[in-house]
């Protein structure tokens, strides 16, 4: 069995595809009451509506009641993921755990794997990302992410167990590049929908994807990630998904703030506390971040989309 903590849209799609595969899973949720909705209408109306949990997947609030489960899966938001690891340690121990989050903790700075070796220590962690929406994950339409675990053997065992018909998962020895990848295409998704909502063109987006793609390569390295983990399919891949598709929350709370429009606050956006962390690290680091500035800037309504792209327009000329 696997256990998935954290029943949103990301949680309850993988849950339904590795189901469909066979797998039996344990789909946890904090909220008793959404666990007696789920149970009773076999849906996740609230996060993932439309799609049936099949058979396999069972779900409780109890986290005992998945005890059996060797590799639990946390999809739950970024930010909220030192809290729930921190309460739920003990009953943790012996297990791998896959962290499937994108972003930084804008606390400690650490981003999904740190975290987990720090808070649950002893702990095996991994991180599983790339290119996939929840929606066509539960669809079914073919989709292909990253395992990337620093312990060959455990990486190895969770990428035959996360595999399923219509899940391809690739492996790899780097996660710290891995879950960098994930968390900064989320910024740079912000500023691409900054650009298409405020009517900037296609151009300017190409432009910022690829100086984007530039300035997370930039951190990461810095970072001691490897430059073909961000050239994979949880750094370039998830970019260019986030960049290029309305689906993404991202990408159209930028939209929303290139149109100057309000945007509900209750949609998880990771890259808005992301943006912030990255700022912090890059400062902390010495790595220069324009369009991560810019995009922590705009969120905090500390400047205007014009600004923005006058800033970034008159900034020095640079070789490529
Ligand atoms: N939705 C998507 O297409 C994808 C999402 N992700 C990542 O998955 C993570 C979760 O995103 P979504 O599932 O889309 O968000 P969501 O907004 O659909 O759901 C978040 C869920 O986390 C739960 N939650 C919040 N705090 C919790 C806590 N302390 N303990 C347990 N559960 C808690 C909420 O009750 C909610 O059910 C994010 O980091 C996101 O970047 C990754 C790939 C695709
Ligand atoms: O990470 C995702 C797709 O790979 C989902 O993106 P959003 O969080 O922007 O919706």
């Amino acid at each position: 069995m696997i256990a998935v903590m954290g029943a949103g849209a990301f949680g309850t799609a993988l849950a339904v595809a590795l189901a469909r595969g066979g797998q039996g899973v344990g789909l946890w949720a904090r909220d008793a009451g959404q666990v007696a909705e789920m149970a009773a209408s076999r849906r996740n109306e609230r996060r993932l509506p439309g799609v049936e949990l099949p058979e396999g997947v069972t779900v409780s609030a109890r986290l005992e009641d998945f005890a059996g489960a060797q590799t639990v899966l946390l999809a739950m938001p970024m930010q909220q993921m030192a809290g729930a690891l921190g309460a739920h340690c003990a009953a943790l121990q012996g297990r791998a755990l896959v962290a499937c989050s994108k972003g930084i903790d804008l606390a400690t700075l650490e981003g999904p794997t740190g975290l987990i070796a720090r808070v649950c220590p002893g702990l095996a962690p991994a991180i599983l990302t790339g290119p996939s929406f929840a929606a066509d994950i539960a669809r079914g339409l073919p989709t292909a992410l990253t395992l990337a675990c620093a312990d060959p053997a455990l990486g190895a065992r969770l990428q035959g167990e996360l595999s399923a018909p219509t899940l391809r998962i690739y492996l790899s020895g780097d996660p710290l590049g891995a879950e960098l990848g994930g968390a900064l295409k989320n910024v740079i998704a912000i500023a691409a929908g900054v650009v298409i909502g405020a009517g900037l063109g296609e151009s300017a987006r190409a432009a910022l994807v690829t100086r984007g793609f530039a300035e997370m390569s930039r951190l990461a390295l810095a970072l001691g990630a490897r430059a073909e983990t961000l050239a994979g399919l949880s750094g370039l891949g998830d970019l260019v998904l986030t960049c290029t598709s309305a689906q993404s929350r991202n990408f159209r709370l930028g939209q929303a703030l290139g149109r100057g429009e309000g945007f509900d606050p209750a949609v998880t956006v990771e890259g808005v506390a992301t943006a912030a962390a990255v700022s912090k690290l890059a400062a902390q680091r010495g790595v220069e971040m324009p369009l991560a500035d810019m995009v922590t800037a705009l969120c905090q309504h500390k400047i205007t989309v014009a600004e923005a792209a006058e800033a970034l327009l008159s900034r020095p000329l640079k070789k490529e």
